[in-house]
């Protein structure tokens, strides 16, 4: 068996620190698998980025992301610029996994790395956003501003309680927004809106079954769009979405597109995998089978089985 080479990119401050207790454990286990791996602990914002870039221009044989959808987002960005792009671990040790969870990834740092190590790859569309890329959602309108306002160190103590809290508080500032969105094989929507939603793959933020829709290897986004309501409206529809069941609420549009373009004369901000992603106006285009990730079809079928079920991981 050829060894390979691969360069963890890890957060060392990413969820509650286990990063710094398993890593030498996790790049033995990488090491036992034939992945021999040098590693690079990044030192904040927009760091693991470049240091994604750099391990393409030094050809390693594959990058593996080690934190939480922040990191995520971080190491996709320096990666999908590069026309050769080298396959991508994720080891989901962040306080939110919304991606590794979408497709299957176990939380547990022993098969997260075993799945690795096994080398079975699968094909997947990103998103891009004016210049940046995004591996989940990409959303605006008053109510996405959260989760970015939640300082990380926050989020490392207290963990998802953060965003409750910081969402109940945001709640007083709940404002719709005018937008024009312009949707290939959809034409174009004037609509006053609460938020929108533009998805990747189909679970978010504890949602899991939001875009239920949402594949991502098809080359499309499903966009998700509540229209202009109140707060006693966008609490009922919020809990039909933890059910699934809010697709067919009169508030909500939804469509499936490869490109889309929203513009607005207000202020709104984005948000890209929980990221602050810049302002509008924004084009979106989803582009098809764009990076390479391990995962294994075993785990997403049981993920799906369970889904359905209506459990958690
Ligand atoms: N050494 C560092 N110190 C502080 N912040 C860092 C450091 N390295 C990276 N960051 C920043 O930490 C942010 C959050 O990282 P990440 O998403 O991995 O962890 P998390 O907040 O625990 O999980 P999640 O985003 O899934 O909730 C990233 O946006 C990144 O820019």
């Amino acid at each position: 068996m050829a060894v390979k080479r691969a360069r963890l990119i890890y957060n060392p401050t990413s969820g509650r620190e286990e990063i710094r207790r398993r890593l030498p454990d996790i790049l033995q286990r990488l090491e036992r698998g034939g992945i021999e791996t040098s590693c690079h602990a990044t030192t904040g914002e927009g760091d693991a980025t470049i240091a994604a870039s750099e391990a393409i221009e030094r050809g390693f044989d594959m990058i593996i992301a080690a934190g939480g959808d922040g990191t995520l987002y971080e190491v996709i960005n320096g990666m999908a610029r590069h026309e050769k792009r080298p396959p991508l671990g994720i080891l989901p040790l962040g306080t939110t996994n919304d991606f590794a969870r979408a497709v299957g990834i176990p939380k547990h740092w022993e098969y997260a790395v075993d799945l690795i190590v096994a080398q079975y790859k699968r094909t997947i569309d990103l998103g891009q956003a004016n210049d940046r890329y995004f591996i989940n959602i990409a959303g605006g309108g008053s109510l996405t501003e959260l989760s970015y306002e939640v300082p990380s160190k926050l989020k490392t103590m207290i963990g998802q309680l953060a965003y409750y809290m910081k969402g109940i508080e945001k709640m007083v500032n709940f404002r719709p927004t005018k937008v024009r969105i312009e949707a290939e094989g959809v034409g174009e929507i004037h609509e006053k809106i609460m938020l929108f939603l533009i998805c990747n793959s189909n679970s978010v933020g504890g949602f899991e079954r939001l875009a239920p829709d949402a594949s991502i290897d098809d080359g499309l986004f499903e966009v998700i769009i509540l229209k202009k309501c109140n707060l006693a409206e966008f609490l009922r529809v919020a809990t039909l979405a933890l059910r699934g069941e809010h697709l067919n609420d009169p508030l909500i549009m939804h469509f499936r597109s490869r490109h889309i373009k929203v513009t607005t004369e207000d202020h709104v901000q984005l948000n890209l995998d929980g990221e602050y992603g810049g302002t509008l106006p924004c084009t979106f285009t989803a582009l098809k089978g764009h990076l390479e990730i391990f995962v294994d079809e075993q785990g997403i079928a049981s993920y799906r089985k369970r889904l359905i079920a209506g459990t958690q991981l």
